[in-house]
């Protein structure tokens, strides 16, 4: 088949093939060059790790990687926002979250796509390939079975389940909306919020609003069949959990008068009247991936009291998991942590939301080629190559994974002293 790639497209794939195919690799952290470090990395020497493992299994968080070793997973029916691709194509998009990982936490990623026709057959796998690694992060697993699937997950095994584009997502949506809302002068308990994207994402995220002091009755979730309320038959137990009792019925009824626009859903689906019809200092986050539900450029032109975020690195105001996965999975990681629980992902909003107050560091700026960034509309949430992120956010994690009770470990050695 032959396809008309933009120069810019071209680019994107030139990156993915050159040097050499895909993203990652895996790197050997022993010496192995002579008779007797051969020795010891294989035969006879590898016997003995063996041995003790079989002995005392948390000797494997010793003798092994697996400590330090996340399993990316899906079955590649959420892909971003490109829905279901399947497993193979999913693939450039796990290969780019072990990348981040690694970037910017030094967690080793597998990468694992999964042909799979069930949540059963996604639980089996992964329960089956657990003992592999440290923590399983969830990705690009549609609604409603990535529900089912965490929660099967978390019931059968015993390392950090965690589904990125519920948790991670929800936790950088709120650390920006709470500053976002503190610029606009409004009140999460009283602010009226409009969530497009009633699956993994839109959920999760509201799930978490609401435990962060946003009223159940205050939101509208949106699907494709429109606003979810009382009325309709069609829904799962998840959305009519937000079901609401109300004579509206379509997308632009549930902006009229919104505080807030959550975008989780697909490309281009919000318009400048709708826009125009929200609350006067709106915050709107159009957080599709790659394509948003309104184009920042449309959303400036529509209204100048907006605060406005994408998922996107080439917009001010990026909200995407990448500020969360990879410090958080740190932080479960150090203390060895046997799940990722609400009160660690609250931990990880409030450092979150702490750092964009902080002024910004020079690397940063630089990185972004700014003069000067500030905490203000333009900048309501750090930027994923704050290099304060590893400091602030793993241990705000790891003290809550303590205090609940799932740390097997205590405050790590080299963690600041509290
Ligand atoms: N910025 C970020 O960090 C992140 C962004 N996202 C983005 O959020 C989106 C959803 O991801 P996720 O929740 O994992 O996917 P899911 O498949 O779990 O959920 C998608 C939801 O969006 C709704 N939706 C899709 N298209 C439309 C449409 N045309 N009109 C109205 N509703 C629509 C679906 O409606 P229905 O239920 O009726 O099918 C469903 O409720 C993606 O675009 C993804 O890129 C996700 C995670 C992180
Ligand atoms: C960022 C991300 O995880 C998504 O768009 O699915
Ligand atoms: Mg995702």
């Amino acid at each position: 088949m032959t396809r008309n790639w933009t120069e810019e497209e071209q680019q994107a794939l030139d990156y993915h093939a050159q040097p050499v195919p895909g993203k990652i690799a895996t790197a050997v952290t022993k010496p192995c060059e002579t008779q007797r470090e051969l020795s010891l990395a294989y035969t006879p020497g590898v016997a003995v790790p063996v041995r003790a493992i079989a002995e005392e299994p948390l000797d494997a968080y010793r003798y092994t990687n697996k400590g330090n070793l996340v399993a990316v997973v899906t079955d590649g029916t959420a892909v971003l926002g490109l829905g279901n691709t399947g497993a193979l194509a999913s693939k450039p998009v796990m290969e780019g979250k072990g990348v981040l990982f690694k970037t910017f936490a030094g967690i080793d990623v597998f990468d694992i796509e999964i042909d799979a026709d069930s949540p059963d057959a996604i639980v089996d796998t992964v329960a089956a390939i657990a003992p592999t690694f440290g923590g399983i992060n969830l990705e690009d697993i549609a609604a409603p079975h990535c529900f089912e699937v965490e929660r099967k997950l978390k019931e059968r095994i015993d390392i950090p389940v965690f589904h990125d584009d519920q948790h991670g997502t929800a936790i950088i949506i709120a650390a920006g909306l709470l500053n976002a809302l503190d610029i606009q002068g409004k009140s999460i308990h009283a602010t009226q919020i409009t969530c497009l994207g009633a699956g993994a994402a839109g959920i999760a995220s509201m799930e978490l609003l609401v435990a962060l002091g946003a009223r159940r009755e205050n939101i509208m979730l949106v699907d494709r069949r429109g606003i979810v309320h009382t009325g309709r038959d069609d829904l799962n137990a998840y959305k009519r959990e937000f079901a609401v009792e109300t004579g509206r019925r379509t997308l632009a009824d549930a902006m009229a008068g919104a505080d807030v626009f959550i975008g989780v859903s697909g490309p281009d689906l919000v318009d400048a009247g709708m826009l125009a019809s929200m609350a006067p200092r709106p915050v709107v986050f159009a957080l599709s991936n790659p394509v948003p539900e309104v184009r920042p450029e449309l959303a400036r032109e529509t209204r100048n009291d907006l605060i406005m975020a994408t998922g996107r690195s080439d917009y001010p105001n990026q909200v995407n998991n990448v500020l969360g996965f990879p410090f958080i999975f740190r932080g479960a990681l150090d203390v060895g942590a046997r799940a990722i629980n609400t009160e660690m992902a609250i931990a990880a909003v409030h450092a979150l939301k702490a750092l964009a107050h902080e002024p910004v560091p020079d690397s940063v700026l630089e990185a972004y080629e700014q003069e000067t960034m500030k905490f203000g509309p333009d900048y309501i949430i750090p930027k994923p190559f704050d290099p304060r992120l590893i400091e602030n956010v793993p241990p705000a994690v790891a003290r809550a994974a303590i205090d609940t009770g799932v740390a097997r470990y205590g405050w790590p050695a080299h963690y600041p002293q509290q």
